[in-house]
């Protein structure tokens, strides 16, 4: 099936400029194409125009035309769009249809008439590849983010479609699932010869398996159509603010001439044999030890924590630590490991079934869910599950007017996180007119203007791309340095963890596994292993190069990067 978009353009109803703006694309049948680009370029847009959400669901004006398989798109109903495409979308909760993980899945079969005695092997099948047998039975809300994501990603898996569009389907996802899922989108490709798209922007983590093309798109055009190990030479990541791959960064510093034909797009292909001087002798520059500095000022002492969700198996089972004043500390785990229940459990939205949470001193768990919200400021993984105003000013004033602080000193306060966001040329905009990477920024700037003593950030850099994730998390540095707030960050961006925290507390199946500075985390294979992490490109480039210290290296690496900055 091909798609073929001719002189095409899309305004949303709400906005006075077009979004898409005169695309001229042609995706072949069969081809594994990559879209990246900064956040609010148009690339859900322009995915949402191939399964037929654009226009059926969504509003606007349609110029130009849009052929799919040699049909004219406009005289297609949804059906039928649904019929050609499968989707995996940014957000999961709007997309599940039974009432448990096993109905969800088994959706699509029922509407392909599958007969019910074969469905339940091809389900279970299914929700082995994405390691979800053992929840087939649960409601698909009850669980963590990254659950809910392998659940629609199952969902299109066992759909018979010739074509399959994921949007960001790496977000939630812990680094072990990530590349596994990387890995099945490949074998299908090859297996069966679908069409594949992925919007993402984890670029480096897409480039683990082969990829046909690269789409970059910026401000609603398609600025380049090449293939990875061309755009890897070109200068266009850096021009459009999109990361390069950790690896080819390292590579670059150590002085490493690279070729094209070098296959810079792919770690598993590159000569590193022919490097690896290079990369030695700029390692030994390193030979640092990193150790915590000594922190005697406790803010929150999490001690004995147990928690369990049915009285059966526990979500988080004595979990104890220590965050001391000024930290800024990450959470690392599998999906499902608990991670999201601690800040339930800190915030008051659950009760412990054991263990105390004292912060400040004070017993948190005498204090009501209003009182902890005074010094701890969460925000959540799912932007829509946190916005509630229809106005983005509104939303990001609302606590402060509570406060009863007076209109000046609030239109200050937003006015100044807002900037610091990237958001202010779109304080007056309603929040439905925004990207999921811009609502999380919201979220963000909603809890930051708060100023919290404790701020803890569920997957900050979640849809985010690569200027506003270093905006951000400049901010947050600043935040904590100059302002001394604390920071927790919950995260599965092992590049944020590495570079932005200097300790991680690791959980794995409800259990504490590591509290120790990251770069020791980090160049342990077997703890990474068992908490679903993954070792990152610059681990694995230094263990190519036999480097002998690891952790050295990536020191070294996280320095020169932010002397870069
Ligand atoms: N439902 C909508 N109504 C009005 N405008 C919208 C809507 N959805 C998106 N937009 C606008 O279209 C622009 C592009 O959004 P889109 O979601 O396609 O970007 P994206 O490249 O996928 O971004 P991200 O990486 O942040 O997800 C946004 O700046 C936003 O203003
Ligand atoms: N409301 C709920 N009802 C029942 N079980 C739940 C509920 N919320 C979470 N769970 C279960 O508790 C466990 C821990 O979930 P939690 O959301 O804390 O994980 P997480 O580490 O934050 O995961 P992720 O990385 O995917 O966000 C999971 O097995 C999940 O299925």
């Amino acid at each position: 099936m091909t798609i073929e978009f001719k002189n095409f353009s899309f305004r949303y109803d709400a906005l006075v400029n077009p979004t898409l703006k005169n695309i001229n694309l042609r995706i072949e049948r069969g081809e594994k194409v990559l879209i990246i680009g900064p956040s609010g370029s148009g690339k859900s847009t322009l995915g949402q125009c191939i399964n037929g959400l654009i226009p059926h669901s969504v509003e606007g004006d349609v110029s130009g035309e849009l052929f799919i398989d040699g049909r004219r798109a406009s005289s297609m109903s949804l059906v039928q769009y649904t019929k050609q495409v499968g989707t995996v979308l940014q957000d999961t909760d709007s997309q599940f249809v039974g009432l448990t993980v096993g109905e969800d899945i088994a959706f699509a079969l029922k509407n392909q008439q599958v007969p019910v005695g074969e469905m339940y092997p091809i389900v279970k099948a299914t929700a082995q590849m994405v390691e979800l047998e053992a929840l087939l039975n649960h409601a698909p809300h009850d669980l963590s983010g990254g659950q809910k994501q392998r659940v629609s990603l199952a969902g299109v898996l066992v759909d018979d479609i010739d074509v399959l569009l994921f949007d960001e389907p790496l977000a939630a996802l812990d680094p072990k699932t990530g590349k596994r899922t990387i890995e099945i989108i490949d074998q299908l490709h090859r297996d069966t010869g679908k069409t594949i798209i992925i919007i993402e922007h984890r670029l480096e983590d897409v480039l683990t398996k082969h990829v046909d093309r690269v789409l970059l798109m910026d401000n609603g055009t398609i600025v380049a159509d090449t293939t990875p190990n061309a755009l890897m030479m070109s200068d266009l990541l850096e021009t459009h603010g999109i990361r390069q791959p950790l690896y080819f960064s390292a590579l670059k510093h150590a002085g490493c001439v690279l070729a094209e034909s070098d296959s810079p797009a792919y770690l598993s292909a590159l000569p590193v044999e022919r490097f690896k001087q290079q990369l030695q002798g700029w390692a030994t520059c390193a030979g640092r030890i990193v150790s915590l500095e000594k922190n005697d000022s406790p803010l929150l002492i999490v001690d004995g924590l147990t928690y369990s969700y049915d009285g059966e198996k526990n979500a988080l089972e004595d979990i104890s630590f220590t965050i001391h004043r000024g930290e800024l500390v990450s959470i690392l785990g599998k999906n499902g490991s608990g991670k999201s229940t601690i800040t339930k459990l800190i915030m008051g939205v659950l009760a412990p079934d054991a263990g105390s949470i004292i912060f400040d001193g004070q017993d948190f768990n005498q204090l009501s869910i209003f009182k902890r919200s005074k010094k701890v400021g969460v925000v959540m993984q799912n932007p829509n599950h946190m916005i509630s105003h229809h106005m983005i000013m509104d939303e990001v004033a609302f606590g402060l007017k509570h406060l009863g602080l007076d209109e000046l000193e609030i239109e200050r306060r937003c006015f100044e996180v807002l900037e610091f966001c990237g958001l202010s040329k779109y304080r007056h905009w309603p929040v439905d007119a925004l990207s999921y990477g811009q609502k999380k920024r919201v979220t963000i700037a909603s809890i930051l203007v708060m100023e919290p003593e404790l701020l803890i950030l569920d997957e900050p850099t979640a849809g985010q791309d690569y200027r506003n994730y270093t905006a951000m998390l400049s901010f947050i540095k600043r935040l904590n340095k100059e302002r001394g707030v604390t920071v927790m960050i919950i995260s599965h961006d092992l590049h944020l963890v590495l570079e932005n925290t200097t300790r991680s507390i690791v959980i794995a199946d409800s259990k504490l596994t590591a509290d120790a500075p990251m770069t020791a985390v980090f160049s342990q294979p077997q703890l990474l292993d068992a908490a679903n992490l993954t070792t990152t490109s610059l681990y694995e480039l230094a263990e190519q190069a036999n480097i002998s210290d690891i952790n050295g290296f990536m020191q070294q690496f996280i320095e020169t990067e932010s002397n870069a900055k």
